[in-house]
């Protein structure tokens, strides 16, 4: 049901049918075919990816080379900007923001980099300092949009800029603080690019497909390295019970199975940490403007109260809690005595939100209120959870890392 739904509006990403399939949207899909995979249009998701044949555990679904990517932290020279690599690393002496590992790396990159290369050195080191991870991955996509138009750089059915124009932005439901920003930066983009002209609000538009598209490459440890671009794995949809999961191996992204897929299911990632309870899930879920209805989603709440460990209300009793349908409770299971549902959920929504101002806080460097609110966190954290309760000890091993 889900391919015969796989229709020239899905793939084209809006078209109407009667026009037909865009030509690259054709491309793509019978490119898919080839790897027992199609587009389709998954009612409330938008587009999805379905598995046309059946797929064991572990074997590769699709694999993918990034449009554009960027490693973290640009000054620092952590990662190669091709491959990833660490260790060994040499500054381009030129424009002195790219490291590369080794002359391979550094002429894979070199048609792109000419170009950046130029357009970065002509800027201020003011403005240098201004080259964000996330304007420098704009900066790359512009530029390799450029090279693949005219045909200096190929392109194929899976590696071409209507794939990224395809892509989801959710433009509509952007808050204004952020689309101002958005606006910033596009402006900021065509300062570093100016004999290239942009069309500023697409490239704010393009901002947004970032937000909700952009993956996050990670090392075999999952630490983070770096974001990339990679369209046609894009078209993947989030479940918190994923059939399948996304890894790295130096650029590439491979999406394996994580169970047997028969024909005519669909491909599911997790967009997020799984190991969290439905409100947190949801919360993290919020850039992709959607709220999951996954089967843990919509299961009770029982799964949620063991991820959290809720403490009894009685300080001196060291029982955890379950959820007591009937009543619409939290009971301990040492003594029993209950907790209002509402009330625990009040509480968790609050931590939640501190949670944000913190991680906010300690994102944009400042650790000293990030600190402040962590310990108001905490001191919420140790009425409302056991002391076992990891949630409890994450916030413990925060706090450690944001003063020592
Ligand atoms: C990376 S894209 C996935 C492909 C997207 N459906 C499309 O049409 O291009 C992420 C977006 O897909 C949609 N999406 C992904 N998973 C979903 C889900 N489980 N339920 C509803 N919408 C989902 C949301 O709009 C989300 O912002």
């Amino acid at each position: 049901a889900l391919i015969s739904q796989a229709s020239g509006e899905a793939a084209s990403g809006g078209a109407s049918p009667r026009q037909g399939m865009a030509a690259w949207a054709e491309q793509l899909q019978r490119e898919l075919a080839g790897r027992g995979l199609a587009v389709a249009s998954v009612p409330g998701k938008g587009r999805g990816l379905v598995a046309a044949r059946s797929f064991f555990p572990g074997e590769v679904i699709i694999c993918q080379e990034p449009y554009a990517s960027t490693p973290n932290r640009i000054s620092v020279g952590s990662s190669c900007d091709h491959c990833f690599a660490s260790g060994n690393l040499r500054k381009c002496s030129v424009c002195r923001v790219a490291w590369y590992c080794g002359s391979v790396c550094q002429k894979e990159e070199w048609k792109l980099h000419q170009l950046e290369c130029q357009a970065i050195s002509a800027l201020t080191e003011e403005r240098k300092k201004m080259l964000t991870p996330t304007i420098r991955l704009m900066v790359k996509l512009i530029l390799r949009r450029k090279l693949q138009s005219e045909k200096a750089i190929p392109s194929s059915a899976t590696d071409n800029y209507d794939l990224v124009d395809a892509l989801e932005s959710h433009i509509s439901k952007v808050d204004d603080n952020q689309l101002v920003l958005y606006a910033q930066m596009a402006n900021l983009v065509q300062l570093i690019l100016p004999s290239i002209e942009l069309d500023l609000k697409e490239i704010a538009h393009t901002f947004s497909k970032f937000a909700c598209n952009a993956h996050t490459i990670c090392d075999p440890e999952l630490r983070p390295l770096g974001t990339g671009l990679f369209p046609a794995i894009s078209i993947i949809n989030h479940s918190c019970v994923p059939n399948a999961v996304l890894l790295f191996e130096g650029r590439t992204a491979y999406v394996r199975a994580l169970q047997p897929l028969s024909s005519n299911t669909e491909v599911s990632i997790s967009y997020i940490e799984t190991a969290a309870t439905t409100l947190k899930r949801h919360n993290d879920l919020k850039q992709y403007f959607f709220t999951c209805t996954c089967p843990r989603c919509i299961k009770d709440s029982e799964e949620d109260a063991l991820l959290e460990g809720y403490r009894c209300k009685d300080q001196k009793c060291d029982g955890f809690l379950l959820p007591d349908s009937g009543k619409k409770a939290y009971t301990c299971q040492k003594c029993s005595i209950s907790r209002d549902e509402e009330e625990v959920k009040k509480v968790s929504s609050e931590i939640l939100l501190l949670s944000d101002k913190a991680s906010s806080f300690l994102s944009s460097g400042n650790n000293s209120e990030a600190g402040s609110v962590y310990k108001t966190i905490e001191q919420l954290e140790q009425k409302h959870y056991h002391s076992f309760s990891t949630t409890l000890l994450h916030t413990r091993e925060t706090l450690l890392k944001v003063y020592f």
